[in-house]
């Protein structure tokens, strides 16, 4: 709602959706770091079984593109389970979290996403660290 035709956010500043490239700049950005975190040896052993499942690469790549989508604004919803759930039980470490996060910056520097919505994304994502770490 609202006056104006830039986007849903009652402000005249597009989202962080906007500016990511809506779906489709989000679909690529996802599908690269998928690829970076399956070739990156510090935590690829963790996505073996996801890897050789198809079904369930799928559903990590849709789930992340609804958490992104939602989380920046955009028109999704986040169907998955919560970052406490997916993520207990795996004791991962900082050094694996911070690997993780290398990834997705890789992936949106080779899609030239600037350096002020990398850093909003960041800080939508940095917060889960509690979540997911030592778990
Ligand atoms: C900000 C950081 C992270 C985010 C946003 C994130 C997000 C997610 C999401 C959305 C799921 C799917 C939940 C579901 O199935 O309902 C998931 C699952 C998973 N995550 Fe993370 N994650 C993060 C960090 C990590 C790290 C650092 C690791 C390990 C190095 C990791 C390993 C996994 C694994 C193994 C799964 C299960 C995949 C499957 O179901 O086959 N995650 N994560």
């Amino acid at each position: 709602a609202g006056c104006n035709k830039d986007d849903d956010n009652n402000t005249n500043e597009p989202t962080l959706y906007t500016r990511l490239g809506g779906l489709e700049g989000i679909s690529k950005v996802t599908d690269q770091f998928l690829a970076n975190v399956a070739a990156d040896s510090k935590i690829n052993e963790r996505f073996v079984a996801t890897v050789a499942d198809p079904y369930r690469l799928q559903l990590l790549r849709n789930n992340l593109i609804d958490q992104i989508c939602a989380g920046s604004g955009g028109p999704c919803q986040y169907k998955g389970k919560t970052m406490l759930e997916a993520h207990t039980g795996m004791n991962i470490s900082t050094d694996e979290f911070n690997a993780l996060v290398n990834d997705l910056v890789a992936s949106m520097t080779y899609y030239k996403v600037a350096e002020q919505e990398q850093s909003a994304l960041l800080a939508i994502l940095g917060p889960m660290q509690s979540d997911i770490v030592g778990k």
